[in-house]
């Protein structure tokens, strides 16, 4: 999942780009950039590393313009190498620049057919790079460069590409563009700002990104929308693609939005503390004689969801495990060997919280068991009598083709496993899930309770369809076997 954030500002709006993506660094840690538009040159400046590695004060003063975007992130295609890193820019036509967050799956195809029939070399092996390249061949076919030209060529990007895909651009002459895919699935929210300068926009993957820098959130843009705002500050809104069912992806709510981000029109908060209301509800049905002592979450997205569960159960809710600040989220990174090892840099027990308890640790979901197995362990060691584990998503068992790197099902602990089987497996007394129904339930809210969602990999069921051969390729592609060999030197 990763970041990206597009400002149409008055002033400058590198230091601006630059904050926004401190605040969106959760969704992809291992690469930054941003591109600016300074009259008719497009600055760029990108590398591996966190935001604060990758930009210092040189690199920062040469970002000028009243437009730009940026992005940080966690390679779902490709090598995490610098040479992937976003924005991408084109020189023709015009000169675009454009940051991706998520996930094209007719990558191959369209690969060719940008080469053969659109006559454009993609350089990189970036499903990225590609959508820039079709969105750049689009706007090359439509007449004079105006916000309508713009929208026809990402109507264009919406027949072409298939997938997930928010994404931030900028076209010299015109402005910033915005789009997200017909069915919604990865996030994109506008914010507008009016200020002594005139009127100011700005987009980003969640909503804290505006918050901080004083924008005011409008509304998400829609799913097969295009915004385009101009250098004076004018906005051109248009839906250009045809009706698709709406299915943002629900594994934002579960782990990857900050919970003081609202998607959709749903605080990410208000859904991890409904997941823990539904969980709790399910032991109680379950276990309604249960031993437990304490609930302790396993930080630190899980604790929005550990603390309601314990309400529901009426027995105290007590940090168990210190989180080191200074190590990053383990289920992004890149490698198993990395995340294994991160896992005990990160966390580290506190033994008086654990002796002779009854413990009921929660996590927001197990992916691929790395977390779980090791704090089980770590609960074990630490003098816990009994370790329960919840996890406040179901068993994750199909893979994730929009925009989340979990392209291998043999790779997740529950993939053509039972209940019973991964709770032997992570070495727990009890294992509990929640149910999928609850899940939707619970972040859908009251207000809208059968709100459609991407839950693919909790069901299987992909709202774009998929190409026959489709996951055995990105298995070959994307395991972390195959990544391990083209690591190798
Ligand atoms: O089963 P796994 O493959 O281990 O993946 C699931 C775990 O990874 C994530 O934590 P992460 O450390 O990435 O971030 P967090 O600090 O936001 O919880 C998630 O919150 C789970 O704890
Ligand atoms: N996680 C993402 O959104 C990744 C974007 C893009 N597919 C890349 O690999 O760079
Ligand atoms: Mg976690």
């Amino acid at each position: 999942m990763c970041g990206i954030i597009g400002i149409a500002g008055a002033t400058d709006v590198a230091a601006a780009l630059y904050d926004g993506l401190t605040v969106l660094q959760h969704r992809g840690q291992d690469a930054a950039g941003i591109a600016t538009m300074d009259g008719n040159r497009v600055h760029l400046h990108k590398g591996n590393g966190l935001v604060k590695e990758v930009f210092d004060e040189r690199a920062m003063a040469l970002l000028t313009g009243r437009v730009g975007i940026g992005h940080c992130r966690y390679p779902t295609a490709g090598s995490e190498g610098s040479d992937e890193a976003q924005p991408f820019y084109v020189n023709s036509p015009y000169g675009i620049a454009l940051a991706h967050n998520g996930n094209l799956i007719n990558t191959d195809a369209l690969r060719r057919l940008v080469f053969e029939e659109d006559k454009r070399n993609v350089n990189t092996e970036s499903d990225s790079e590609v959508l820039l390249n079709v969105f750049a061949h689009e706007l090359a076919q439509q007449g004079a460069l105006t916000p309508q030209a713009a929208v026809a060529a990402v109507a264009g990007v919406h027949r072409r590409c298939t997938g997930g895909y928010a994404v931030v651009s900028m076209v010299l002459g015109l402005g910033l563009v915005a789009f997200r895919d017909p069915h919604g699935i990865r996030p994109l929210v506008l914010g507008k700002r009016v200020g002594p300068n005139g009127t100011e926009y700005a987009v980003a993957s969640e909503s804290v990104a505006l918050d901080i820098l004083g924008f005011v959130r409008e509304r998400d843009v829609q799913p097969g929308e295009a915004v385009v705002i101009n250098f004076r500050g004018e906005l051109h809104a248009e839906v250009c693609a045809a009706p698709r069912p709406h299915a943002p992806c629900i594994f934002e709510y579960v782990y990857f939005a900050r919970p003081d981000s609202m998607i959709e029109n749903i605080s990410v908060h208000k859904a991890r503390m409904r997941m823990g209301v539904t969980l709790g509800q399910k032991i109680l049905r379950l276990r309604p004689d249960h031993d437990i002592d304490t609930v302790i979450p396993i930080p630190d997205t899980s604790r929005d969801a550990a603390l309601e569960i314990a309400n529901v159960l009426g027995v105290k809710y007590r940090e168990g495990f210190i989180k080191n600040r200074y190590v990053g989220r383990t289920f992004i990174m890149p490698g198993q060997g990395e995340r294994v090892k991160s896992v005990r840099r990160k966390l580290n027990p506190i033994p008086l919280e654990f002796k002779d308890r009854v413990v009921l640790l929660v996590d927001d979901s197990i992916v691929r068991g790395t977390t779980s197995q090791q704090i089980v362990q770590m609960a074990r060691d630490a003098g816990a009598k009994k370790v329960y584990l919840a996890s406040a998503a179901p068993p994750v068992r199909h893979p994730n083709i929009y925009g989340i790197d979990m392209p291998s099902a043999d790779e997740l602990v529950a993939h053509g496993r039972t209940e019973q089987e991964i709770e032997t497996l992570l070495g727990c007394d009890w294992l509990i899930y929640q149910d999928l129904a609850d899940l939707e339930a619970a972040v859908a809210g009251p207000k809208f309770p059968n709100r459609p969602f991407d839950s693919s990999c909790f069901s299987g069921e992909y709202v774009t369809g998929i190409e026959p051969g489709y996951f055995e390729r990105i298995q070959q592609l994307r395991s972390d076997d195959a990544k391990r060999k083209r690591r190798a030197p």
